[in-house]
């Protein structure tokens, strides 16, 4: 058996702010800071430690895995970035409120932007000052491989494809890996893995700073998953992420 460990970033001002975020790349916020360190020192308490650990390019999920290994100590282990692992694409909306968008467009039509399989958000223009194309760390990218906006199933395309090329072959090594990504790649890898159907999907809300560990057999295909931390404070932590775009009392 073999087992690989994924986690959400932490807090992030955009997700305190209740701003759509995709591939902008706001910082981390005090809370979220002390989520990322919980979090590793959950994975000392528990006995894990790691050969090497994977993150996107967007500071969030970089600064997150560092207050992790941090904690745990492995400072020192090799890190592979890559833009494969960036939060899913949110086009035009990234910036926005989701509130305001709820209010404008209303809920039904929030939900399906946020948690359909298949259905895009309305697209960036490529004069977009938000278009990564215009921005360094994306200079190695084909620029068709730059979204405009993405559909969780895009997400789970480009995601699943890193899986199998880049993180498959080390786990049959043995290697021990973490991986500091985003709710909605995170989503969009228990898609691939698991293929839940689309209803499951839709109530599938991934909580900031929670390690969430994949048992997985000798194909390398999940076994179980299960979140490292009381079950009550997972809910309620993936219960905030659902209800984010509700006005609250
Ligand atoms: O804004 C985003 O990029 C994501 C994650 O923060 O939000 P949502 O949960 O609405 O998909």
């Amino acid at each position: 058996m073999y087992q690989i460990v994924l986690l959400r970033h932490g807090e992030s001002e955009y997700n305190r702010q209740n701003l759509f975020t995709g591939w902008s790349d706001p910082d981390l916020t005090e809370k979220g800071v002390e989520e990322a360190r919980a979090a590793g020192r959950t994975l000392k308490e528990a006995g894990y430690t790691f050969d090497l650990a994977f993150a996107s390019v967007l500071k969030r999920s970089i600064k997150t895995l560092n207050y992790v290994l941090e904690e745990l100590d492995l400072l020192w282990i090799p890190v592979q970035k890559s833009w494969k692992l960036n939060e899913r694409h949110y086009g035009a909306l990234q910036g926005l409120s989701k509130i305001e968008t709820a209010a404008k467009y209303g809920d039904e039509q929030l939900q399906i932007w946020r948690r359909s399989l298949s259905v895009r958000p309305p697209l960036l223009t490529a004069d977009d000052s938000r278009y990564a194309r215009n921005d360094r760390r994306y200079a190695e990218v084909r620029p068709g491989d730059i979204p405009l906006g993405e559909s969780l199933e895009d997400t789970v395309h480009r995601v699943g494809e890193f899986w199998n090329q880049r993180i498959v072959p080390l786990v049959m090594k043995k290697e021990r890996v973490l991986i500091s990504a985003h709710g909605n790649t995170l989503r969009a890898l228990i898609k691939y893995m698991e293929d839940i159907d689309e209803t499951a999907l839709l109530h599938l809300n991934i909580p900031t700073g929670i390690p969430l560990v994949y048992e997985l057999d000798d194909e390398v295909k999940p076994i179980r998953r299960f979140y490292l931390g009381e079950p009550e404070k997972v809910e309620e932590k993936a219960r905030e992420v659902a209800n984010q775009g509700k006005v609250t009392e």
